[in-house]
């Protein structure tokens, strides 16, 4: 039987790949084909870095350009999204086209990450398909968003999305309060032009997300329920997890080093640190030694992913003797498989940079949070995470912006010396598994969704 055809495309950084190709696994377990299209530049680093017990086969990987030059640094924000919406239309038309003539299904539904939609929708509109965007981020950063226009008019920012002057914004009771330098665009560092043509980029996804078909993302109103009020049409179809299809989460742009799993089977319940800052904070020398003195100073079992990129020259950049005297406790890997990791029953807490995928994974684990935000929407998951869900802390810096290893020590013993932290995180994980259950509201989400693809 001739099954729908999606065609999938995130935007090209691991922490969108992943979530993407999640929905795709359970739209192809639902009996869709998915084509998945990444950016060959991302295509060539998953495709290295598959393992064996990838399961996503019946998911048809391909890609196109991304307009940057080989040597070019993708995690260049702003020239990646300069780039890109030269290139890729013409290019994801060519595929869908190539798609049609060759094959009997044909893509009926294009669903893009908010980052591509722009152009993904002129191309769905132009070849008559269905257009839907994917929000990989809090419902609560779209809802920021919506504001920018208000915001504009209030004189909070200017018309480039620059703070007028450090004041705290709260959209509505029950949300958390965010430092307008701490808007999405306004602290990824990179200066004021890079920071201009980011906020541009964003406003350009706003549009473009209210003109698709259908508006879904990747978390639940169950976690942020007035965020969700704030923008119109959009619907929960979160956490979108592995463990939610008892499969494999898969995508990833490392090896994913699964030792750590047994490491974590030798370690007493409850009492590992897991210590993980995403795919793309990069921490400079000072700090990552601080931070490594930080674990240590705990005397508490550590799991830590030390990405080769996460600061320069990573394996040199070790205290000197750390490695020797926290061998017997503390294991450092180049890339975890996090999901697996955080539903091991060794992890205390998560000592996490607050992205959006890691803080649902975290608290659908029902684990508490120490915070460390880097850039963008992370501040705004650590404020849900501290201050309206409390299920964790954040960090002080001192007069030189470093998290010292004092710091760092108190905060760990008070996160898992207070077990109200943890009893709010149990409850945070129950909220989490009532959404994706069976008739909850992002599986009633969900299934509405195909319903709509497939009439
Ligand atoms: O060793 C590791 C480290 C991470 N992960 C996975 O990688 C993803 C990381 O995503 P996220 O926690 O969201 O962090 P980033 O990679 O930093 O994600 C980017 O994309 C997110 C979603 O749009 C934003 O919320 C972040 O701010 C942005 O930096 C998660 O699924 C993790 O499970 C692993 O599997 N192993």
């Amino acid at each position: 039987m001739s099954r729908p055809h999606i065609l999938a495309i995130p935007f090209p950084a691991q922490g969108h790949v992943i979530p993407l190709l999640e929905l795709s696994q359970c739209l192809v377990k639902h009996g869709f084909r998915v084509t998945f299209v990444n950016t060959d530049h991302n295509h060539n680093r998953l495709i290295n870095a598959l393992q064996e017990s990838y399961t996503g086969d019946e998911i048809h990987l391909v890609s196109i350009p991304d307009g940057m030059e080989p040597w070019e640094d993708r995690n260049d924000m702003a020239r990646l999204t300069e780039a890109m919406p030269k290139v890729m239309p013409g290019e994801l038309e060519k595929l869908i086209e190539e798609i049609n003539r060759v094959e009997e299904e044909k893509i009926v539904c294009v669903i893009a990450d908010a980052g591509t939609i722009g152009f993904s929708n002129r191309v769905a509109e132009k070849m008559k398909i269905k257009k839907v965007a994917f929000w990989s981020l809090a419902a609560a950063s779209l809802a920021l968003l919506y504001n920018v226009p208000k915001m504009i008019d209030e004189g909070i920012i200017d018309s480039d999305g620059t703070p007028i002057k450090k004041q705290m914004i709260q959209l509505a009771q029950n949300m958390p309060e965010i430092d307008s330098t701490n808007f999405l665009w306004a602290n990824m560092g990179g200066g004021l032009a890079f920071q201009k043509k980011i906020f541009h980029y964003l406003e350009n996804i706003t549009e473009a997300v209210k003109v698709a078909d259908w508006l879904i993302c990747n978390s639940t109103s169950d976690f942020e329920p007035e965020a969700f009020t704030l923008v119109p049409n959009i619907l929960s179809i979160g956490p979108l997890l592995a463990s939610n299809r008892q499969g494999n989460s898969a995508g990833y742009f490392w090896q994913e080093d699964s030792t750590c799993l047994k490491w974590l089977d030798q370690q007493q319940p409850n009492s590992v640190i897991y210590v993980a800052f995403g795919s793309f904070t990069v921490i400079d020398k000072i700090q990552f030694q601080e931070l490594a003195l930080g674990l240590e100073l705990t005397n508490r079992p550590f799991l830590w992913v030390v990405r080769p990129d996460i600061t320069d020259d990573a394996n040199e950049a070790y205290p000197e003797g750390f490695q020797d005297r926290v061998a017997n406790r503390g294991k450092m890997v180049g890339w975890a498989p996090q999901q697996k990791v955080l539903s091991h029953p060794s992890i205390a807490f998560f000592f996490s940079h607050c992205g959006w995928n890691s803080t649902m994974e975290g608290a659908s684990n029902g684990l508490p949070f120490l915070c460390w935000p880097y850039f963008g929407d992370q501040f705004i998951n650590e404020s849900y995470i501290c201050d309206i869900w409390k299920v964790g802390l954040k960090f002080n810096r001192d007069e030189s912006g470093i998290i010292t290893r004092e710091e760092i020590k108190t905060k760990v013993d008070q996160v898992v010396g207070d077990e109200d932290f943890k009893a709010r995180a149990l409850e945070l994980k129950e909220t989490a598994l009532k959404s994706v259950k069976d008739g909850g509201l992002s599986d009633k989400t969900f299934k509405k969704f195909i319903e709509w693809i497939r009439s």
